[in-house]
């Protein structure tokens, strides 16, 4: 049994509802994935908070679901589209590592080279890049500062807010908002001292991700990221993206392929035409199981 059929099959027990799921990471940033394409009922926050729950669920930073193509997605050449939720429940834009995931139970499900998966911002091309590596072309990267969302026009090359060692950053959209600071000498640990003030500033009325970069060479940058609703990943595919795109507006790199290391690892990035960027990198799985859904209180017949 492949990771879909896993997901797609429906327990043989008299429970009042177990939700198959597949949990994999890109780079440890780890994912619930649903297979919600037979089922039109949307999880509510609740579900969402508990499944991603470490204690008593089956622990994300996201949940992701696969879900049908809309019309207009399946116009688009989709053959799925891939929701994101945040440990809080809110749907998001785009996720990178998430994307990667996908794409491979859905390559592996079609037994095709490149699949197209639409989502909140747009349908995006994935493909194998080897043993398990995804390449996911993402963007279009945009410093509209309406289309971040910011709260008011600035300049968005040069975002004056300050904390800790942060300063003079760049707000970008490629899907979910992020301000990109560069500093000196990166430091993992000391980022949930001083970047929750700019991700919760007014300036940002959806909140933001905060990527903190070390230029290492001209074509290689240290990263990690504060992320919506205030977890530090260790990667953020999606971060990744937006730091090598700030960077080279910057000067910063001069090449249009640039390694990314994070906490976890690195991803490739590529920036090709029209704004867009090309991200290759790892997937794994972590494990596959039930949870129990409805009210948790209610009792459930064991598995067999
Ligand atoms: N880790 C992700 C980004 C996930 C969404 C983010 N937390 C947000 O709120 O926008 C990535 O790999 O891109």
């Amino acid at each position: 049994m492949n990771h879909m059929e896993f997901l797609a099959q429906t327990p043989s027990v008299d429970a009042p509802t177990l939700w198959s799921f597949v949990k994999m990471h890109g780079l440890e940033n780890y994912f619930v994935i649903v297979d919600r394409r037979e089922v039109a009922k949307p999880f509510d926050v609740e579900d969402i908070v508990r499944i991603c729950s470490t204690n008593v669920g089956a622990g994300g930073e996201q949940l992701l679901t696969i879900e049908r193509p809309s019309d207009e997605g399946r116009k688009a050449g989709a053959y799925a589209q891939m929701r994101i939720f945040n440990i809080d429940g809110k749907e998001v834009g785009a996720c990178g590592n998430a994307t990667r995931c996908v794409a491979y139970l859905l390559l592996e499900e079609t037994e095709t080279e490149e699949v197209l998966i639409e989502t909140k911002s747009g349908v995006l091309q994935c493909c194998g890049a080897g043993l398990r590596q995804i390449s996911v072309k993402l963007g279009p990267i945009s410093l509209d500062w309406q289309q971040i969302p910011l709260s008011r026009e600035i300049d968005t090359r040069h975002v004056l807010l300050t904390s800790g060692p942060l300063s003079n950053g760049v707000a970008l959209n490629i899907g979910n908002p992020h301000a990109v600071f560069f500093v000196d000498q990166l430091v993992v640990d000391d980022i949930p001292t001083y970047a929750p003030v700019v991700q919760n500033d007014p300036l940002f009325p959806e909140g933001v991700n905060v990527g903190v970069a070390q230029i290492v060479d001209s074509q290689t940058i240290r990263l990690a990221v504060w992320e919506r609703p205030g977890i530090l990943t260790k990667a953020c595919g999606t971060g990744a993206c937006v730091a090598v795109y700030a960077a080279k507006m910057r000067g910063l790199v001069n090449s249009p392929k640039v390694t990314v290391h994070l906490p976890a690892g690195e991803l490739q990035i590529e920036l090709v035409e029209n704004n867009m960027v090309i991200m290759t990198g790892p997937v794994a799985f972590c494990c596959h199981g039930f949870i129990e859904g409805g009210n948790p209180s209610t009792p459930v017949l064991a598995l067999a």
